[in-house]
Formats: structure tokens, sequence, C-alpha cells
């Protein structure tokens, strides 16, 4: 990083001036004087008459004073055209321009009109200072005093202030240009139909977006092909357009890995590192052609956006004259062992949430090619490349990702049901913001027993009683009803193999069949467990292809990359598969004592009983 940091120039690129509609959220070039006063006249700060304070001397209730009105209103916008003579007041509306020869202004309230033959009059029944109710031009700012310093962040307050100040327009130190290219011959713009093999290009998207957010103007150029001579055209037109050039992928060892090739016969100094001790992010690649400098991320978005936050961030934040991002880290207790690779510094994404004793963190354990890890995690901490990997209960420091933590107002730990999903959209609308962590029902159930959560929804069959989650209650810990579900066997439908057969036999039929594949689930989840209990210690063909959810499930079935799974009917029906019912289970929750009290746990209990919800769960297909 020093060595390409030494490469560049890290100073705020030049000012260009803009006006004040197009300048929010720019940085200040150079300190902005006032162009003008603030207010820019005298001017009465209440609705009355102008008046010479000298004139006033002595008026009280019962002894007031008379002064002959001038032929004129000051209204706001009229300039005075009668200056004022000893003896006489004229009426002025708040923000109108005090005239010559006044030094006060007496409130309305204070006076009464006394018309007589010598014309209109007021009789004014109490005494003002010189300068009363005056707002003098330049007391708010003045022209020539200092508004703004360099540095300074424009937001709408600032704007208002150039604006009273005289100002149309500031300036403001130009946007680094970041040019954004992605290459791989499998990616296709976000939201077209995919082809066999192909990937929507999210890192683009999310590159582009964090740009804007660090003071850059993204320049997406698209997509390439992995394509020597493509690429390198590609590259060289960026460099003619950008401050800074941005790539994603191809950086690793594989045939296609071109980027980093290509940059050798780009010009000095070229590549300065190529490769890191970290994970995720091992082949980064950081060069430079002139002082333009040139990253190639790894191709996996969470590697490429965590390079880019931690290597690329910072060059664009210098660039557009911002300081460095402030970086906030809370202390927190491992929840979970996590193994680490020896030789690299391990990043690990996390979730936060509040537990007895303080935060516990919850790695996401998504990996570099996850394109949600790093969106959806609270923070990040580190285990060091000498370690193999960091103990359940250990300390660690967390760097969050995002600012500031808001810590949900519930914490819902365990199996995932898409009956529970209705249950969250409930308390959204109420404002109470939940976060679930789908853990499985084993996993839910030891956090509750820890107290790490507010409730841990469970389908734990007891074999021996053949009674679902009370068997499993432990100290300290209620069972709250939830809902019952079937779960089954899904299937193509048309599948003769399956088709007509009930559950239990179609389990036993498809185990013994080696050209069906099955798609499993995670350990520790509650279907899991229903399905290797039916297969009395069978490993079928798939068994290791293990998601976290029953959706995950579905899709793989319904896109035919296995031919059968356990999910639930609700899940079935919703991507058109074949269902053999296995078990009609009850999805309850665990509740710990200590916090059952929590107002938003009573909103989710509130929420269980309602007939909304509760006819929401029945059109889903739950049962009562
Ligand atoms: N034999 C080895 N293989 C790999 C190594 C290694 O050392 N030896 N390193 C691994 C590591 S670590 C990483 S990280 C990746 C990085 O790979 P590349 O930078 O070459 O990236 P690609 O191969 O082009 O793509 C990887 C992966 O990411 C997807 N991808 C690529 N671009 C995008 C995009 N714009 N939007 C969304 N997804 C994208 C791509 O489809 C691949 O799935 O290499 C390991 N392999
Ligand atoms: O460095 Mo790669 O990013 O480990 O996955």
């Amino acid at each position: 990083m020093a060595r390409f940091r030494a490469a560049l120039d890290l100073r705020p690129l030049p000012a260009e001036r803009v006006t004040l509609a197009a300048a929010l959220g720019r940085v200040v070039a150079e300190p902005v004087a006032a162009a003008a006063d603030a207010p820019p006249f005298d001017r009465a700060s209440v609705d009355g008459f102008a008046v010479r304070a000298a004139d006033t001397e002595g008026a009280r209730d019962g002894a007031p004073r008379r002064l002959r009105l001038n032929a004129e209103v000051l209204a706001c916008g009229v300039a005075p055209g009668i200056a004022l003579a000893p003896g006489t007041a004229t009426a002025i509306a708040t923000g109108g321009m005090i005239p010559r020869g006044a030094d006060a202004v007496a409130m309305i309230e204070w006076t009464a009109l006394d018309d007589a033959p010598d014309g209109p009059a007021m009789l004014l029944n109490r005494a003002v200072a010189a300068g009363q109710f005056i707002g003098f031009a330049g007391s708010d700012i003045a022209r020539g005093e200092a508004l703004l310093r360099a540095g300074a962040i424009v937001t709408s307050r600032e704007i208002g202030m150039l604006a009273a100040a005289g100002h149309d327009s500031v300036p403001v130190v130009r946007r680094p240009r970041v040019a954004v290219l992605s290459t791989g011959d499998e990616l296709h713009p976000p939201g077209r139909a995919l082809p066999p093999g192909g990937i929507p290009d999210s890192n683009a998207a999310i590159l582009c977006a964090a740009v804007a957010e660090h003071g850059g103007e993204p320049v997406p150029l698209g997509i390439f092909p992995d394509d020597e001579a493509v690429l390198a055209a590609a590259l060289r037109d960026a460099l003619a357009r950008a401050d800074l050039v941005v790539m994603s992928g191809g950086t690793s060892k594989g045939a296609g890995d071109v980027s980093h090739r290509i940059l050798a016969g780009m010009g000095e100094p070229g590549v300065l590192v190529h490769g890191v001790a970290l994970k995720p992010g091992k082949p980064l690649c950081l060069a430079a052609v002139g002082t333009t400098p040139v990253v190639v991320l790894p191709g996996f978005p969470t590697s490429a956006v965590f390079t880019f936050q931690e290597f690329v961030v910072p060059v664009i934040r210098a660039l557009a004259g911002l300081p460095p991002r402030e970086e906030t880290e809370v202390a927190a207790t491992l929840a979970v062992r996590m193994p680490s690779e020896l030789g690299r510094t391990e990043y690990v994404m996390v979730s936060l949430a509040e537990a007895e004793g303080g935060l516990r963190a919850f790695p996401l354990g998504k990996g570099s090619g996850s394109v949600t890890a790093f969106s959806q995690a609270d923070g990040v901490f580190a285990i060091p490349a000498l370690d193999a990997g960091a103990e359940a209960g250990a300390p660690v420091r967390v760097r969050l990702i995002g600012g500031a933590l808001r810590p949900p107002d519930l914490v819902i730990i365990g199996s995932h049901c898409t009956g529970l999903d209705a249950v969250l959209d409930v308390l959204a609308a109420q404002g109470i913001a939940a976060r679930s962590l789908a853990v499985g029902s084993l996993g839910g159930l030891a956090a509750a027993k820890r107290g790490e959560c507010d409730l841990a929804p469970a389908h734990l069959l007891d074999p021996k009683s053949g009674a679902y989650n009370a068997p499993f209650l432990a100290p300290g810990l209620r069972l709250v009803p939830g809902w019952r579900r079937l779960q089954g066997v899904v299937f193509r439908p048309g599948d003769a193999r399956f088709e007509g057969l009930d559950g239990p036999e179609a389990v036993r039929r498809a185990a013994a069949d080696p050209a069906l594949l099955l798609v499993n689930r995670n350990a520790g989840s509650g279907t899991r467990m229903l399905l290797d209990g039916l297969l009395g210690g069978a490993r079928p063909a798939g068994y290791a292809n293990q998601p976290k959810s029953h959706n995950a499930v579905a899709a793989a079935v319904a896109q035919g990359r296995a031919d059968w799974g356990v999910a639930i009917a609700p899940v079935a029906g919703a991507y058109g598969l074949g269902f053999l019912p296995l078990a009609d289970e009850h999805y309850d929750f665990f509740l710990p004592e200590a916090r059952a009290g929590r107002p938003p746990v009573a909103a989710f209990l509130a929420a269980l009983e309602s007939p909304a919800l509760r006819r929401r769960l029945t059109e889903l297909g739950f049962g009562a």
C-alpha cells in the first residue's frame, strides 16, 4: 500500500465553480468570503413606525407623544422617498427599509391613530431607545467576512448562507472521475435474463454507487470479455477519461485472468502490488500509469467491495478533498468458533446483536463469492495471519461498516420460515426493526439459552415422545406457540419417480436411486434433522449440497439442479413443485424469560395473536 500511495499524487483535484443548485454534497475548494452584506440594508424587525428615538423620550400611558405621519408606507421592497424629519413618523412593515433620519422603530401595539386638521398623526405611549427594532445592514454577516472554509462539505445550510451573502455559485474540488470496468465473459447487465453460466454484473453497480458515496463521479464503462486486446483498448480509453480506474475480475491464476497482464504494457510505473496476504482480497492488483491509479479488484463480490473499501476509498477521498472516513470500533464477543486460513489476515463479516454482557458477533459465514455478506454485515473483525481461527467467546474488536450501529429492537435467532417474514412485516409497519439470523433450530435454542436473542424460532421433534419443541425447554426459557407447517418431499411435477407415493416411501426410494440428486439442508436445521431421521444413515447423491433455506431447496429442484429435497408446503407451492407430506410440524418460539418484558417482544406476541396475521398465515398455507 505504501508503494502504491507513493506513486500517486493524492492532493485534492483542482477547483471548479458550480451553481448553488449543483453544490449539494460538494467539498469547498478555497475559502469563501461573503460577497454582500446580510441584511443588505437597515430594516425594521417589527410592524410599526420608523421614528427618531429622541422624539419619543418620556412617552408613557396617559402621556403619549404625538408624531405626524409621513405620506408613505414602507412595505418590504419599497425604497423610502421621504427623509424622516423631527416630530414625524413613517409607517413601516417588518423587513421594511429604515428611512434616512429614523433611528428606531416603535411597535404598532404601542400606538393609536390621531387624525387632526393638520393631517394624519399617531400617539405613541412608550419611549423607544435608539437602534431598537432595527436589524442593521451587515449585522448578520458583512461583506468580506469569512463564510466557508476550504474542505467544508456543502449541505443545505451552507447553500442558504451562500445565497444570502450574494453568491450564485461556489468553488468546489472537482470530483475525481472513477472509471469502473467489469471483466468476465459470464457477466451481463443486471436485470437481464441470464444464459446458462451467466452472472449479473453486481460489482459495477455497487462500486459506482460507492464511488459516489465517497465524493467521486462514477464513469461506468461496462462489461468487457477476458480478451487481452479488447481489455487493453478499454483500459486506454478509461485512462484518457478518468482520474482513477477500477476494474474487477480476472486477477487470479486462471487462464482468463488477463487484467494484470495488460497493465504490464500500459506505461510506467505499472503494477506496484499484485497479491496481498488478506482474505478476502488475495489477488488484488494495485498499479499506476503515470500518476493515474489503476486498481484491479478480485472478481468475487465480497473480495471486490472489501478491497475497494480498504484500498481505493482512501484514494478517492483524498482526491475529492474529503477527510479519511471515520472508523468506529465496538467491542463484542464472538458467538461461534471461526476457523481461519494460516498466513492471511482474515476479515470476518459479522452481524451484531445485543446480549447479556454486551454485543455478540455472529459471522455471516458466506465466503468471498457472496454478494450479500458485505452489504448485510454490521461490521468486520480481523483474525491475525498467524492464528488458525478465533474461538467462541473470544473478545473481538468489530469495525462498523456503514457508520453508526443501530442495534435492532428485536433479535430473532434460529430457524427461518416464510411465515416469520409475515410477522416481521407487521412489526416493521409499527416501526419495530427486527434482525433475524437463520442459524437453524438448534443454533437458535443455544443462543436463547445464552441470552443472545429475544426469540428463537424452532421446529425440533423429540423422537421419543413425538412432541415438538416442548421437550427441549430449558430453565429460564418459555415456549410461545407459533403455527403449524407441513414438511414434505418436493419434486418437479410430473416426475414419475415421485408422483403418487407417500412421503416416507418417496424418501426411501429416492435415497436408494443413484440417478436422483438430493438437495439437503444445513446441519443444525430442524429440516435436516427430520431428513436425517428418515434416511437412517443413508447418504444419497447430493447430500453435500446444504443450503440454508426452504427457498434455496425449492429453487434447486425447480431449476433441475437437484431432483428432490425437503421443504415446507407454502414454499413448494410458491415454486410450483410437487409435494408429498412427511410431517405436520409445530413452528414455535423459545423466549428467554429475562427478555419477556421488553416492549418489542410484547409487540411480537401481540402480532402473533392478531386475527390479521392469522389470516395472512392461512393464506400463505400455514396451519393454526
Ligand atoms: N487456482 C487458484 N484459484 C483461485 C485463487 C488462487 O489463488 N488460485 N484465488 C481465489 C481468490 S482468493 C479469489 S478472490 C478469486 C478471484 O478471482 P478473479 O479476480 O480472477 O475473478 P474472476 O475469476 O473473474 O471471478 C471470480 C468470481 O466472481 C464473479 N464475478 C466476477 N466479476 C463479477 C462482477 N462484476 N459482478 C459479479 N460477480 C462477478 C465471477 O463470475 C466468478 O464467480 O479467485 C480464486 N481462485
Ligand atoms: O482473497 Mo479471495 O478474496 O480469498 O476470496
